[in-house]
């Protein structure tokens, strides 16, 4: 029996796990999840689930959930909380499905007490990759891929050696906007952005599918996770998410893992690794249904957060954190209405303007510039 951590079970990838948990109740068990302020469906999921232990993001609801939770069930809020849901309890796998950098802190605390990571969490890996995997290395803990592209990829390289592999090919769909040129951009609205042509997903990484700003962070998160150069990370074009990435070795040869677009598939694959399990309900791949794939390469111009996201990438230290930072505050922005599409890069374009990057910044440093970096973009964005 597989004891499992969530952080984040209210949100998209949150209630996926918890699918692939109830349909394996001989193989995994939940221990603990925290939930952000959907504390409606957050108290259904304690009720059906029964985790012994519960984090909530707010004081006030952690008040009102105290008198409705079992007696027995453990109940803690805000950040600590997050980390009493990461690390100090009995899982063996924590599935860090949080949205942010938020998700930094308990990541680290989780790997320190000896947990294995499923990794969803992109925003951890991009802000602060060298903290993590240096601490996964140190405690020898293996950091697994729950993001469908860097899931394929590492399906991909199971019996593969490292250094045969010549390029990691990061599939990406173009987002909302893809059928759009970029002088059409300027009047979207937030209600167009979040219709993803291909995926159900939370609303931020909806709205960085739209600027490709999501495949920007998946590039950083590949360096990290593989350790392959910038050089030998490419994003591809590719309309039907149907292929979810691909590795090409020296030899020329390309391995890729195809499947219909279902986030179950990786959750599962990270929590039954390095064993595959039936997945209940699972739409089969058909691939003459499906008829025709196609394929572009993307243009940095017509999609600009790509760019940003490579030249922090190669430039590393404190920019990376910076380009994560200015986009989650931005995109907050513009899906509270503040801001437009177009203002989302300008505001990230700006703060990586204004940074003086650091080279190998500590968890407190990474902290204090995350919050700089976001009082920065309200300031120069809010009129
Ligand atoms: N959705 C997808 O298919 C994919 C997502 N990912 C990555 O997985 C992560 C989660 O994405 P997704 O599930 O779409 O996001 P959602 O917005 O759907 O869910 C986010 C979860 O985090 C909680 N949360 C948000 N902010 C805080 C906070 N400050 N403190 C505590 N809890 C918080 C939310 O709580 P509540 O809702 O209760 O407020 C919710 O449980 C992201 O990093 C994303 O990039 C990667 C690949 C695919
Ligand atoms: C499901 C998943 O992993 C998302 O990150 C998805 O890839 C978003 O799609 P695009 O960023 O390719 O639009
Ligand atoms: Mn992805």
């Amino acid at each position: 029996m597989k004891k499992i951590s969530l952080l984040g079970a209210t949100g998209s990838i949150g209630t996926q796990t918890l699918d692939v948990i109830k349909s394996h109740p001989d193989k995994f068990t939940l221990e603990a999840i925290s939930i952000g302020r959907n504390i409606d469906l957050g108290l259904k999921q304690i009720n059906e689930y029964k985790p012994k232990l519960v984090s909530v993001q707010f004081k006030e609801d952690y008040d009102k959930l105290l008198k409705e939770i079992p007696k027995n069930t453990k109940l803690f809020y805000g950040n600590e909380g997050l980390e009493e849901v990461a690390a100090n309890n009995d899982a063996d796998i924590l599935v860090n499905a949080v949205l942010g950098s938020v998700g930094l802190k308990p990541t680290l605390s989780a790997i320190q007490a000896g947990k294995t990571i499923a990794i969803a969490n992109k925003e951890t890996l991009v802000t602060a990759g060298h903290l993590v995997t240096a601490e996964a290395n140190k405690f020898n803990v293996n950091l697994l891929p729950v993001d469908s592209e860097h899931s394929a990829i590492f399906q991909c390289l199971q019996g593969e050696r490292l250094q045969e592999v010549d390029k990691l090919i990061l599939t990406a769909s173009g987002g909302s906007f893809r059928h759009l040129e970029r002088s059409q951009l300027a009047n979207v609205t937030v209600q167009d952005a979040l219709n993803h042509p291909n995926w159900s997903m939370g609303a931020k990484i909806t709205i960085d599918s739209a600027t490709m700003m999501n495949k920007g962070l998946e590039v950083i998160e590949a360096y990290w996770l593989f350790g392959m150069p910038y050089e030998k990370i490419e994003v591809l074009l590719h309309q039907e998410s149907i292929i979810h990435s691909m590795v090409e070795f020296i030899d020329g040869s390309v391995i890729a893992q195809l499947g219909t677009p279902d986030m179950r598939v990786p959750i599962q694959y990270a929590l039954t690794y390095p064993n595959r399990l039936d997945l209940v309900g699972k739409k089969r791949l058909s691939l003459w249904e499906v008829g025709k794939l196609h394929f572009s390469k993307p243009s940095f111009d017509r999609y600009r957060c790509l760019g940003f996201a490579f030249e922090a990438g190669k430039s590393g230290g404190t920019v990376p954190t910076v380009l994560n930072a200015a986009n989650e505050e931005a995109v907050s922005l513009f899906l509270n209405g503040t801001i437009s599409f177009l203002e989302i890069e300008e505001a990230i374009e700006k703060a990586l303007n204004w940074h003086q990057k650091i080279s190998s910044p500590t968890l407190e440093e990474i902290q204090h510039i995350d919050k700089e970096v976001r009082t920065f973009v309200k300031k120069v964005m809010v009129k």
